[in-house]
């Protein structure tokens, strides 16, 4: 059968024509046949202008096809459409784990949502819901110095919604399951947060206020931070500060080092002026239980800093790490390296004990230089054995102040025993034997003379021990002890 010239407006026409002159029904391959019949034998353009315009299985298929793009790009339009809308109406934050402000942010979600859940009988009900938690254990030193396990119940991975300051926000926590950080090993996370665009003036409120929590959390308090891979991390709970005092020290030394350091900070304009790099060293030396990393501690609470402690020796440190880390310590912080001394003497036994670090003497030196750094930067160094230092680690510039901090003199053991056994004293409550402060000071005056005594015979006890002898005895016993101490350190 022939089709030729006719005008169909739909392939079935054909087909039923084919049926009704009662042929075998058409499908789609003889249909191809009859289009290559007809195309095949000429090669003349008019002929193929006339089969395009007058074909009807052609423009059937122009038919069809033109309804799919029409509906492809129907739905493109849909996609882009409200993708533009999202973009006009919607707005994103988006807060990734690398930055500070993560933590902040669920531990502002978490304290929120106990406040939610306490408050759910009241009208101000609950205004943030999250039904997948996930856990974060922390440690809480009590002003005991005891400490407690906190659990706090943090917004886990999923989308979670919440209302603030009337405006609906929506959280999708997400974690990154296929790469790690490389240093810390821990996985990339990131927090986004979307609302309405006319909102978006609520992120900085809500992180200022995110913030200012956390911040309320530390407020006197220590935080110490240690290295994680490149990175510096708060380790554990923000500690209770150690007054200032109660580091009890010769005559003048604690004072001298707390002068340099505030004459440091506010010498930032000269150091700028100058082209001088703004930092400054120190190295505390002496034996140990002297009281070097106590009296750090206590200086950097009593400024408001926070110590990062480095530990040269820990496994996968290395020069450029070492270098990002010092370059790269919190604002406001104390770097605390200590026993400098051992970190470069047990790299020589790597073979024997498997040591891992590979700082180099030399990479630790360009470190403390820190070339790239302009930012302020405070380092404490401390050691046991100053004389095995190398004298270009202590060299000015690297080390600006170097202060010894000795054993036990005689003055000192009396203060710190009247400060542990006067009553109303920090330390009132160790003592377990009641005595009147006028004995309190006859018996520091007996202290004072023993101490004397034996260190003219030559022997010597650290602040340690003496802080030990208190803490287990009362003041009678302590006096009457503390000879043995000296006899126990003699042998
Ligand atoms: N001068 C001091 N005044 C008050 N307490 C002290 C003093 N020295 C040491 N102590 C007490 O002894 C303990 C150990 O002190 P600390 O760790 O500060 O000594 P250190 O000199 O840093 O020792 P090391 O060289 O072994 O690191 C602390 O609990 C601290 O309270």
């Amino acid at each position: 059968m022939q089709i030729r010239n006719r005008e169909v407006s739909q392939p079935s026409d054909i087909v039923n024509e084919h049926l009704t002159a009662g042929a075998e029904p058409l499908s789609a391959a003889p249909a191809q046949a009859i289009l290559d019949q007809n195309v095949a034998p000429s090669g003349s353009s008019s002929f193929l202008s006339s089969f395009v315009s007058d074909n009807p299985y052609f423009q059937a298929g122009f038919g069809l096809m033109g309804v799919g793009v029409g509906l492809t790009v129907l739905r493109q339009s849909v996609i882009l459409g409200t993708t533009a809308l999202r973009r006009r109406m919607l707005v994103t934050l988006e807060i990734n784990n690398k930055d500070r402000s993560y933590d902040w942010f669920l531990a502002w979600m978490a304290h929120n949502q106990a406040q939610a859940a306490a408050l759910s009988t009241s009208a101000k009900a609950p205004w943030i819901r999250s039904h997948q938690l996930s856990v974060e254990t922390a440690y809480e030193q009590r002003n005991n110095g005891s400490s407690s396990v906190l659990f706090k119940l943090v917004a886990g991975p999923g989308t979670h919604w919440f209302k603030y300051r009337g405006a609906w926000m929506q959280v999708k926590r997400e974690r990154e399951t296929r790469s790690m950080q490389l240093m810390s090993g821990v996985p990339w996370e990131t927090v986004t947060l979307t609302t309405l665009f006319r909102d978006r003036n609520l992120f900085p409120q809500l992180l200022s206020e995110a913030r200012d929590l956390a911040m309320r959390g530390q407020e006197g308090k220590l935080v110490i931070h240690t290295a994680w891979g490149i990175e510096w991390k708060p380790f554990g709970q923000p500690r209770r500060k150690r007054p200032l005092q109660s580091v009890v020290l010769q005559d003048g030394v604690g004072e001298k080092i707390e002068e340099d350091v505030k004459a440091f900070l506010r010498r930032r304009q000269w150091y700028a002026d100058r082209g001088i790099p703004y930092r400054r060293g120190y190295l505390l030396h002496g034996p140990p239980g002297s009281g070097k990393t106590s009296f750090i501690q206590a200086l950097a609470g009593s400024l408001g800093y926070d110590i990062c402690l480095l530990n040269l020796s820990e496994r996968g440190l290395a020069d450029d790490k070492l270098n990002h880390l010092l370059s790269n310590a919190p604002e406001r912080s104390f770097v605390l390296i200590e026993d400098v001394d051992a970190a470069f003497n047990k790299r020589v036994q790597t073979s024997e004990d498997g040591y891992q670090s590979s700082v180099t003497f030399s990479g630790f030196l360009n470190a403390l230089d820190g070339v790239a750094s302009g930012e302020e930067r405070i380092i404490f160094l401390t050691t046991n054995h100053v004389s095995r230092l190398d004298p270009a680690l202590i060299r000015p510039g690297r080390v600006d102040l170097s202060q010894l901090f000795d054993d036990a003199s005689a003055a000192q053991a009396k203060e710190l025993f009247t400060r542990f056994y006067k009553r109303g004293s920090e330390e009132d409550a160790s003592a377990s034997e009641q005595s009147n402060d006028e004995d309190i000071e006859s018996l520091g005056k007996e202290l004072e003379s023993i101490m004397q005594e034996e260190m003219n015979a030559g022997r010597r006890l650290s602040m340690a021990a003496l802080q030990g002898l208190f803490i287990r005895n009362g003041a009678h016993e302590a006096v009457r002890d503390c000879r043995n101490l000296f006899s126990i350190k003699r042998t």
